[in-house]
Order: structure tokens, then sequence, then C-alpha cells
């Protein structure tokens, strides 16, 4: 299974050029044999609480439209970063997932609304405008199940957990973390759920523009089920490609069985 990390230069604040850009960089991976094309969160709206709005779309819109039907042109799977999705009056930030056939195979509303304040770095407050999601969201392929999350999502143990549970041998995460911690907590996060569900993980940010509001860390990376950081961009704009055997994940939990040893009968806190 060919995974394509696409680290876009998005986010320009032109909607349409940041779809073109990310249609045009499928297409390289699709003619590089990629089987799943992945996309940065937000990837064709600035990163800002205030543009979510106007660069929003309801359920079929501008963005979803293209990716479904560049994936049924290109015939691979395409997880679709994420978009701010309008609904009502709400706005969530929402990763599609398209088939082979430009069906959408799955929907995550981001469920960890990003608010964080770190002393002297970043400040950010998705919540600002942005309701959460509340679905822990896994899809089938002809290679096995799947997990889907956004970024911040991915910092929730119980989450990625839950996926794993649900038979998820890759978590897909369209992210966009920053430059306070990117550094501290990026690839230490991706090991981290990669080592305690034995499975891979793969997360797709934008690449670093140091003159936006919100300067993304960049190095999408993927990880193997043994904790193996198996490809890494830098910065710049990139996509890098790796292989993935998802046979590795049930090889690793057959040796150290950590998922099927676990005591949940313990793992409850009772009143005294
Ligand atoms: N877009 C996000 O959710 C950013 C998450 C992040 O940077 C973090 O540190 O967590």
């Amino acid at each position: 299974m060919r995974v394509a990390l696409i680290q876009l230069a998005g986010g320009s604040g032109d909607k349409k050029a940041d779809i073109a850009l990310a249609c045009e960089k499928i297409r390289e991976a699709s003619a590089q044999g990629a089987d799943i094309a992945v996309l940065p969160e937000m990837f064709c709206c600035p990163y800002e609480t205030s543009a979510f709005r106007s660069y929003g779309e309801a359920e079929g819109g501008e963005a979803q439209a293209a990716l479904s039907s560049l994936s049924r042109e290109l015939g691979l799977y395409i997880v679709g970063g994420s978009v701010p999705e309008l609904e009502g009056d709400r706005i969530y930030n929402t990763s599609y997932v398209y088939g082979r056939d430009g069906v959408q195979l799955a929907r995550h509303r981001k469920v960890h609304l990003f608010d964080i304040d770190v002393e002297g770095g970043q400040r950010f407050m998705e919540s600002d405008t942005l309701s959460p999601g509340s679905q822990i969201t896994t899809f089938e392929t002809e290679f096995g199940t799947m997990g889907l999350c956004i970024c911040f999502d991915f910092r929730f143990e119980e989450l990625a957990r839950l996926m794993a549970l649900r038979g998820a041998k890759v978590l897909f995460v369209p992210a966009a973390f920053n430059m306070t911690t990117g550094p501290a907590h990026w690839e230490l996060m991706f090991r981290q759920r990669s080592v305690d569900n034995q499975c891979f993980t793969v997360g797709v940010s934008p690449a670093r523009n140091e003159s936006a509001s919100y300067v993304a860390y960049g190095n999408s990376m993927a990880v193997d089920p043994w904790g193996t950081v198996l490809t890494r961009c830098g910065g710049e704009p990139c996509i890098q490609y790796v292989d993935l055997d998802l046979s590795r994940a049930d090889s690793v939990r057959r040796q150290l069985p950590i998922l099927s040893a676990r005591r949940t009968d313990l793992y409850e806190i009772k009143e005294v």
C-alpha cells in the first residue's frame, strides 16, 4: 500500500488556487503509484479562526467536489486533509475521505478543538468559531481498516486506542502543529501512538510559511508499529512516499502482545 504524504504550501488565501495545487500534487502522487494520497489540515483555508466561515463550505462544496471527482478519475483513495465545514450556524473542522470510485468513505469532524495558550509561545482558540464533532472515525479499504482524526485529536490517547480497537492498522492524521509544540511533541506523539497501538501512523502538515499568522511545523511523517520513523519531510513543500506492509502490525502485535494483554478489568476508577 503506497501512501503519498503531500506537504502542501497551501493556505495562500486563494481557495481555488489551493485546491488546484492540491489536485496537481495528487496527480503527481498517482503517477508515482500512490494508493492513498493524504493532504494537510485546512489545506485550502488560512489557519485563522476568523477565516473559517468565509472559506467554509457545506456538504458537497467546492473542495470536496474536486477531491471526489479526482479520486474517481485517478482511482486512488484521498484523505482530503480538512476544510471548514458549514452546517447551519455551525462550523466544523472536517476531514473527508474518498474511495477509488470517488464515493465519500468517511467524514471526521475534529473532536478535540485546539485551544491552547502556551506562555511565551503559541496561542490559538479554535472554539472561538468552531464546534466539535462527536464521532470516532474508521473506514474500510481493500488493505484493511484505517483510522482518521485531525491534529489536536491525536494528543488524546483514548481516541487513538479506540480506533486501534476497531481494527485500524493505520491512523491518518491531517495536521498543522506549530513552531512551539511541533519541535517538542510532534515526532514523540506519532512514535508514541504507533508504539502504544502497534500500528502505522501518518501525519501530514502544511509546509512552513514564516509569513503566515500561524506558522506550521511541517515535518509530515510516517511511523511504523515498532515506532520507527519511515519517512519525514522538512519545512519545505514536498511529497514523501512510503510503502506500508500492514502485516507488520499483526507481526508486532503477535511478538509483543500489548493490545491482547490489557487488564481491562482494572482500568476503571471505582468510587471508594
Ligand atoms: N491544528 C491543531 O490542532 C494544532 C495542534 C497542535 O499544534 C498541538 O500542539 O497539539
